[in-house]
Parts: structure tokens; sequence; C-alpha cells
């Protein structure tokens, strides 16, 4: 490295987001004297308020955007530098930013997170969303448009496709039902009624001990249209925000140019086979464009044979872990999905490096009941726990790996349902050794258990249901339950009081 060090930093953190934030404010908190530097590429940094732990382990917050400074007048000891990291040299324990600065580290910690990865880098009417920058674009681009395609059936595509109004959505999925990395056909099949209304049915709740499902047939499609008017009775309203957080699109307006109705066509098991702009279009033969016209900006070709036209495409297709800049000349050992390995005391395999939140990947032997998935709540718990490591290694105390990595488990909300996931919530890696007893009220609720041995190992929970904090405890105590049989979800038994 041709620069010399500007300065050596007991810590150094990589990464603004909720990660790198967590970590700076439990390293600061614990070794107030401590040397702290925070390196972030981004303008704003990330931070929890409104933090609520709602049982054991399920923790709701909401994320905000801030000024760097607000974190540095809480830490006088912490400095922000905002640049990014081009090169990381372990050897040296040093690493040098974009602008050329050189800052030396006693213990690194990479929060990097990740970026989207799109179906393609080159098209321009190819989008992500992964800040309020590319949030912002969406909303600009969606304003002046008729139609658009969302391809992806993760946490982003199951938000989008409910919000956007005034324009028609396409929305392509892999699967056979929607929600694939969240829930499972039964679950789809209650959320699938909301794209159509929002006016919640009410029925008598139907017991349905043994799971049963009906798929589209492949490659087939559905369309839903929804009104307006009728939506807004249903929702309750909510105040304008400026930061993306969980509820990232509640602060800015999800509005196409057309007034009026929300409609979504589904088109199922398929994957994107092309993407053409109109001038690509011009040099292809005249079938490629079926039924559609040829004035839209960009045309997607799909693998069930359909092709359509559409102002832009959304890319909701997950994420890759940002290690690029730190990989050049060290030894990281690299998970499959791409993030840097890290241990259960969130150390990489580089010495003094640790990492938390979406770049890495969680490579400890897991307890049954937990799994990585690249979530706000994992990067808190991860930015925290790495803290508190890198802070005990310090001070030479032990550390064990925290509780909150037991059992999995999310809160957040799709198609304005409350949804809860418990542990093993899709039977994850157990094969057909597992059972599911489900409860399902049309419009109200829904209810899934996933039984192993007798055990309850997880759970999918849809709508108020109320269930949360017992079924963690049925989850955590292991209990057997086989002598409770279908009655464990008898909607007529107050199951609190029967595990009392
Ligand atoms: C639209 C959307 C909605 C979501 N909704 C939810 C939800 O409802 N619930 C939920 O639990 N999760 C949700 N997520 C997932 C959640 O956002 C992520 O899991 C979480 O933000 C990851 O935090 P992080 O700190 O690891 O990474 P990030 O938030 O990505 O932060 C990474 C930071 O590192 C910085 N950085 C990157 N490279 C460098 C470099 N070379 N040098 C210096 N700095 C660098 C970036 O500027 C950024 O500040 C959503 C994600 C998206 C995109
Ligand atoms: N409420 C929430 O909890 C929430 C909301 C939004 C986003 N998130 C998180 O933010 C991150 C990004 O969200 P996301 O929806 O992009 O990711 P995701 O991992 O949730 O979903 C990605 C989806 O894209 C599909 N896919 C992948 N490659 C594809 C391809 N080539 N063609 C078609 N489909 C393809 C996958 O099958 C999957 O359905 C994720 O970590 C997600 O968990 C969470």
């Amino acid at each position: 490295m041709a620069n010399r060090k500007e300065k050596t930093f007991r810590f150094i953190i990589v990464g603004g987001g909720i990660a790198g934030v967590t970590c700076v404010e439990q390293l600061s908190s614990q070794i107030p004297s401590a040397d702290v530097a925070l390196i972030t590429a981004s303008p704003h940094i990330k931070t929890v308020t409104n933090y609520r732990q709602v049982s054991k382990t399920l923790e709701e917050f909401d994320v905000e955007e801030q000024p760097s400074s607000v974190l540095e007048e809480k830490f006088p000891n912490l400095t922000v530098i905002h640049s990014a990291v081009k090169s990381l040299h372990t050897r040296s324990h040093s690493l040098e930013t974009t602008d050329g600065r050189v800052f030396g580290y006693e213990k690194l910690c990479i929060c990097g997170g990740g970026r989207p990865k799109l179906l393609t880098q080159e098209n321009p009417y190819v989008l992500g969303i992964r800040d309020t920058d590319s949030a912002q674009e969406l909303q600009k681009r969606l304003s002046k448009a008729k139609r658009i395609v969302v391809v992806g059936n993760g946490g982003i595509a199951l938000e989008l496709v409910y919000e956007v109004e005034g324009c028609e959505v396409i929305w392509a999925v892999k699967d056979k039902a929607i929600g694939n990395t969240f829930f499972d056909a039964g679950a789809a099949q209650f959320l699938i009624p909301s794209l159509e209304t929002n006016k919640p049915e009410k029925d008598t709740p139907c017991k349905r001990p043994r799971y049963t499902t009906e798929e589209p047939a492949p490659g087939g499609s559905h369309t839903f249209t929804a009104d307006r008017n009728a939506r807004r009775q249903g929702s309750s309203s909510t105040e304008a925000g400026s930061a993306l957080g969980p509820d990232w699109h509640e602060g800015i307006v999800l509005q196409g140019s057309e007034q009026g109705t929300r409609r979504v066509s589904l088109e199922y098991q398929c994957e994107v086979e092309k993407i053409f702009t109109s001038e690509e279009l011009l040099n292809s033969p005249p079938q490629t464009l079926g039924h559609e016209n040829g004035s839209w900006p960009v045309y997607i070709k799909l693998t069930n044979g359909k092709t359509f036209g559409c102002d832009f495409v959304v890319s909701a297709t997950g994420v890759v872990p940002n290690t690029e800049p730190f990989l050049h000349g060290n030894n990281f050992a690299l998970a499959d999905d791409g993030g840097l390995q890290v241990d259960d005391h969130m150390m990489t395999s580089e010495p003094d490096v640790y990492a938390a939140g979406d770049v890495c990947t969680a490579c400890w032997e897991h307890s049954p009941m937990w799994q990585q998935m690249r979530l706000w709540t994992q990067a808190r718990q991860m930015g925290w726990y790495a803290g508190r490591c890198m802070a005990a290694q310090v001070l030479s105390e032990p550390i064990e790996l925290d509780f909150c990595f037991e059992l999995f488990s999310h809160i957040t909300k799709f198609f304005n349902y409350k949804v809860v996931l418990l542990g093993k919530f899709n039977g994850q890696g157990l094969g057909s050794d597992h059972e599911l007893l489900v409860r399902c009220t049309k419009g109200l609720e829904y209810v899934k258990v996933v039984l192993s041995g007798g055990r309850m190992v997880g759970a999918v929970l849809i709508g108020e249901t109320d269930l949360e904090e017992t079924f963690e405890n049925l989850i955590l105590n292991e209990m057997d339950l086989t002598p409770y049989g279908e009655e464990l979800l008898n909607p007529n038994i107050d199951i609190e009081d029967y595990f009392d």
C-alpha cells in the first residue's frame, strides 16, 4: 500500500446500516474510552428506533435514516468517516478508502450489507430497490408508468404488488404459489384474495387439521383487480415519512400514471428468458411481440412463452453480499451465497476481522430452530452480538452465543396482515419428517404449526392470532404435544390456559 496510515483505531466498523450502527453503539457503550471509527459510503446512517421486545425472541422496531452527527454526539470517542472502503489489507491491519486515505485497526467489523441481485446490470429499464435513492427512483418512474413487470417472489415483490396503484402490474414468479421465501402454498392461498379486495370476509373458523392446497397449473396466470376505495376503507391511515424502514413503502407514493384500481396479473412458474429494448425488438422475429404492440420502452419475454411490454421491470430477486472491496489479496472463506463466513463469535476466517448483517453468512452449527435470513432483525442482532464479541475479546472476557440465535423469529406485515414466523416455519431441512396442522378463517387468520416427533418446531401466524408467545414457548420448551393432537388449534380452546 503506497499511502501511509493516517490513524490507527482500536475498532473500525465498515457500513452505516443497521448492523454497523448497532455494532458501534454496543462497542462504544461497553468500552467508552476506545477509539472507534465508522467508515460508511452512505451520507446517512440507519438507526433503530421504537425498539420493542414482543416476546423472548420476537422484536419490533422502526428504522430511521439520521445524520451521522447524531451518533458522534452520543459517543464522543467515535469518528464517522464518509467514504467507501476501496481495499483491505488484513496482514497490515489497514484499509484504504476511495478518497485515498489509509486507516489502521486493531479489530475490524465488516457490515457492508448487500445489494440487489439484479436480473441484469446493464439495462436502464430494470430497477432494483435497496435504499432511499432507489425507492425514490421507483416512485418517480412509477408516476409516469401504465404497466410494470415485477420479477421475484420474496419480501419486496410481496410488498410492491400490494402497494402499487394506478398501474397495471404483471407479477412473474418462478414458483407455484406467491411469497415462496416466507410462505407455503396454503398461506399463499389465504393471502391471494387480498389482491382483489381488502375487506375481511366474516366466516366462522374452519379448522383444517391436515394440510391441503390447490396449486395453479404450470405456467398458469391469474388477474386480480382491487377497488381502490374499498381498500382505503379497510386500511388504517399512516403518516408519511422519508426514511426507508420496515414500512419503507408507506413513506413514498407508489402511484402509477392512471387513477383507480389496482390490477395485478400473476404469471406462475416462469422465469425471464430475455429482456428487449424497443430497438432490439425491431431486429427480432415478428412473432416475438405476441399480442403486444411495439410502443413500450422495454419488453420482457418469459419462459412460459409470453412477452409483455412495460414501462420498466422491477427485479426483486434477492440480494448479494457486498464483499468485493474486502476480498482482493486476503484469504476470506466465503459461503455458497457469497457471504463472508463467520463463526459463533462473528469472526471471519481472517484474524481480527469480524462481520455482521447481510454481508456475512452464519456458518456455526445452528440451533435446530434457527436459520439465517437477510432481515433487519438479524442485522441488528448480529451487529449487537459482534460488538459484544469484539469487546469481550479485548477485555479477555468469555462470551457465549446469544439467546437470539436459539429460535428464528420474524414479525412483519404482508397484504396488510400481521405475519409472524417462528422456527422452521416452512419445515426447512426437515424433509418428510414433519406434519402440519392448519387452521384458517378466510380473510381473518391463517395458523400453521409444524410438528416433528410430536414437538412444535415452527409456525406461521397470519392475522391477529395472539398465539406468538404461547407457540414460541412451546417451541423453546420442546414439549411433547402428541397428547393434544389436533386440539392444539381448536379455536374454542384458550390455548394459553391450556398450557399454564
Ligand atoms: C425494500 C426493502 C425492504 C425491506 N424490508 C424489510 C423488512 O420489512 N423487515 C426486515 O427485517 N428486513 C427488511 N429488509 C432487509 C433489510 O433491509 C436488510 O436485511 C438490512 O438492512 C441489512 O442491514 P445491514 O446493516 O447488514 O446492511 P445495509 O443496510 O445494506 O447497510 C450496509 C452499509 O454499508 C455501507 N457500505 C457498503 N459497502 C461499503 C464500502 N465498501 N465502504 C464503506 N461502506 C460501505 C452502505 O453504504 C450501507 O451504509 C428490506 C430490504 C429492502 C431492500
Ligand atoms: N417484510 C419483510 O420482512 C421484507 C420485505 C422486503 C424485503 N425483505 C428482505 O429484503 C431482502 C431483499 O428482498 P427480495 O424480495 O429481493 O429478496 P428475497 O430473498 O426475499 O426474494 C427473492 C425472490 O426472487 C426469486 N428469484 C431469485 N432469482 C430469480 C430469477 N432469476 N428469476 C425469478 N425469480 C428469482 C426467489 O425465488 C425469491 O422468490 C431479502 O433479504 C428480504 O428478506 C424483507
